[in-house]
């Protein structure tokens, strides 16, 4: 089965070279693509320089939306989604994270942070289906109709495809691996204020879409 790797990426400029040569090291992926997400610093230079396909959205469409874009450039049978802000990915994470879906076993896999930082492993522990990492089938994807409209209630969206559908998933612990939290990023204030409007977009999500 051919597997595409899509990274959706807003003003991830520090991080996303990093986390490209780890995925170019992995010889079971086909093709790269990272989606910039109406980025304005050097997310699509990083990116170009590292030779993957690069979609450069020109306004900023939500996480979900920048997902679906990928998907709609993308080749793979099974789509590997990652966060373009990871710290200690390594190829063995990434294998392990396709093993279950590329075997047939599951239709997606699921990766949950351990052992890395306090912060966000605890994040993980208590909201597990929020994570970023994940393999999944084309097929799944493609039978999604708010992918594109979800922002960062696009996991939730995920979620309730897997309760709607019935589908079997497999956990895969990420040992010693974290992400940059909004903080981090963006300072303080603008983090916390970032990290108001993502509770925002999964709440608003859980109201458009009540179980
Ligand atoms: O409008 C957005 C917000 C985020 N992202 C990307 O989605 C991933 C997860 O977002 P973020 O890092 O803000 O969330 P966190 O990992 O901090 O929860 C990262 O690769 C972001 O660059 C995106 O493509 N569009
Ligand atoms: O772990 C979390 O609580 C959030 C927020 O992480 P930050 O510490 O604010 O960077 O991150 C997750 O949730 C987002 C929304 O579902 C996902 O898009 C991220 O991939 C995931 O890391």
């Amino acid at each position: 089965m051919t597997i595409t790797c899509i990274i959706p990426a807003y003003n991830e400029e520090k991080t996303i070279g990093n986390i490209l040569d780890v995925v170019k090291e992995v010889e079971i992926i086909d093709e790269i693509i990272v989606v910039s997400d109406g980025s304005i610093d050097k997310t699509v230079d990083v990116a170009l320089s590292k030779g993957v396909k690069v979609v450069d959205l020109k306004e900023n469409r939500g996480k979900g939306g920048a997902m679906k874009a990928g998907l709609e450039e993308s080749e793979g049978e099974i789509i590997l989604f990652l966060d373009a802000d990871l710290i200690g990915l390594t190829p063995y994470h990434i294998k392990n994270l396709i093993e279950p879906v590329k075997s047939g076993r599951v239709p997606m896999s699921l990766g949950v942070f351990t052992n890395g930082r306090k912060t966000t492993d605890l994040a993980q522990k208590f909201a597990p289906y929020l994570s970023g990492q994940r393999a999944i089938k084309r097929e799944l994807l493609n039978s999604m109709s708010d992918l594109e409209v979800s922002r960062f209630g696009v996991e939730l969206a995920l979620t309730r495809l897997v309760e709607k559908e019935n589908i079997n998933i497999e956990i895969v612990p990420l040992p010693d691996m974290s992400h940059v939290m909004k903080e981090e990023k963006l300072g303080f204030v603008k983090g916390f204020m970032a990290r108001l409007k993502m509770y925002w977009e999964i709440v608003n999500y859980l109201f458009k879409n009540p179980s």
